[in-house]
């Protein structure tokens, strides 16, 4: 019988560090990355001070910048794609998203010599409003970004010890010393600030369509009390994830699930957008980026068969339309997600790198774009 589900699990992170309790949280772990694809986190590492600075304080402000200060640190600015995203300019699978959003990273400098391939272009720093239109934002907001990758590389460890590898088994897909000494600046990782506008009909409702992550794992923030984000069992059913406070929603990217042989499961989400009448829903996904250099086909983890016979009896989802990132066979994990974000973003593609832009629209920017 194929194990489906028809919730998501909330796992307690302080059992991780309980000896008394940790066996049981790897065992559920486990049931979470294989089955489901998705958990919700409690008593997780994050200052709870800071998410309430953030959800309460800076992320209403932020959006009620006046559009010119928006447009100033637009994303088309940046070869980085970072920056602001006016509502329904980001697509996916070439439907518009009904949401707004700031995109940043973790501080980073940019390497790139010319010569290089085109994606060592894609990792450097942020842009920010003024920092008198909004005292305090860029120290709290890269405070937070800063306490959700350290969780991030904390949690990595765990995922590989519920897949029975070394617990150092990952560590190669990001930078191996970075993880060891939790050193800052090797690997870039991206967080969205994202508004969810009240425009929902039945017709138009698509916050974000039906997609997969890239990367390892996201950790994405519920900021506020509404209801959308929705995940598909193995059956297709949309199953709701109803934000609870004091948690984080942790997923599988398609990054991990092709390094774990499909054992990790990536699974496919989307957000139903707020009905016309209601209020706005607001949330902070934060994806887990790994080393752009690794062809993901070069590594190979050694997954024992007992782990593997796990994933047959979890079955296949029967429906993979949304399946993309096909290239992380072939291509470098950099080019992989370069190409993401030109397929998400093909104007601000088209200024910055215009010949991958070419190759991905060559009939030109399509209406939708
Ligand atoms: O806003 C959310 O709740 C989810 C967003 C998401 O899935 C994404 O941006 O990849
Ligand atoms: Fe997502």
């Amino acid at each position: 019988m194929p194990t489906d589900f028809s919730t998501v699990p909330v796992l307690d992170y302080s059992k991780a560090t309980d000896p008394n309790l940790r066996a049981e949280f790897i065992e559920e772990l486990r049931n979470a990355v294989i089955n489901v694809g998705f958990l919700y986190l409690s008593n997780h590492s994050v200052d709870p001070a800071v998410v309430k600075a953030m959800t309460d304080h800076y992320i209403p402000r932020l959006f009620a910048l006046p559009q010119e200060e928006k447009e100033s640190i637009k994303m088309a600015n940046s070869p980085h794609f970072f920056g602001y995203t006016e509502f329904a300019r980001e697509f996916t699978k070439e439907k518009a998203d009904l949401r707004e959003q700031f995109d940043y990273g973790v501080p980073f400098v940019n390497k790139y010599q010319p010569g290089e391939p085109d994606y060592k272009k894609l990792w450097g720093p942020s842009q920010w409003p003024q920092e008198n239109m909004i005292p305090g934002f860029k120290a709290t907001w890269n405070t937070y970004l800063s306490q959700v990758e350290d969780l991030g590389y904390d949690f990595v460890q765990l995922l590989a010890e519920c897949l029975d590898l070394p617990s150092d088994a990952l560590n190669e897909f990001f930078d191996k010393d970075k993880i060891i000494e939790n050193a800052k600046g090797n690997v870039m990782h991206q967080a969205k600030i994202v508004k969810y506008p009240p425009v929902g009909t039945v017709e138009s409702n698509q916050g974000i369509g039906p997609h997969f992550d890239a990367g390892f794992l996201t950790f994405l923030l519920q900021a506020s009390a509404n209801p959308g984000l929705q995940v598909q069992n193995m059956a297709g059913e949309w199953i709701d994830v109803f934000p609870i406070p004091g948690t984080f929603v942790i997923n599988i990217g398609r990054a991990l699930e092709h390094v774990t042989q499909g054992l990790a499961r990536a699974t496919c989400h989307r957000v139903v957008a707020p009905l016309r009448g209601t209020s706005s829903r607001y949330s902070i996904p934060f994806f887990q980026n790994l080393r752009q250099e690794v062809c993901l086909n070069d590594v190979h983890l050694e997954i024992k068969p007992e782990m593997l016979a796990l994933k047959e009896k979890r079955g296949y989802v029967a429906d993979r339309e949304g399946v993309n990132y096909a290239e992380y066979g072939t291509e470098a994990a950099g080019t992989v997600a370069l190409i993401g974000r030109v397929k998400s973003h093909p104007d601000v593609g088209q200024i910055h790198y215009p010949e991958l832009t070419k190759q991905l629209f060559p009939h030109g920017l399509p209406e939708w774009a």
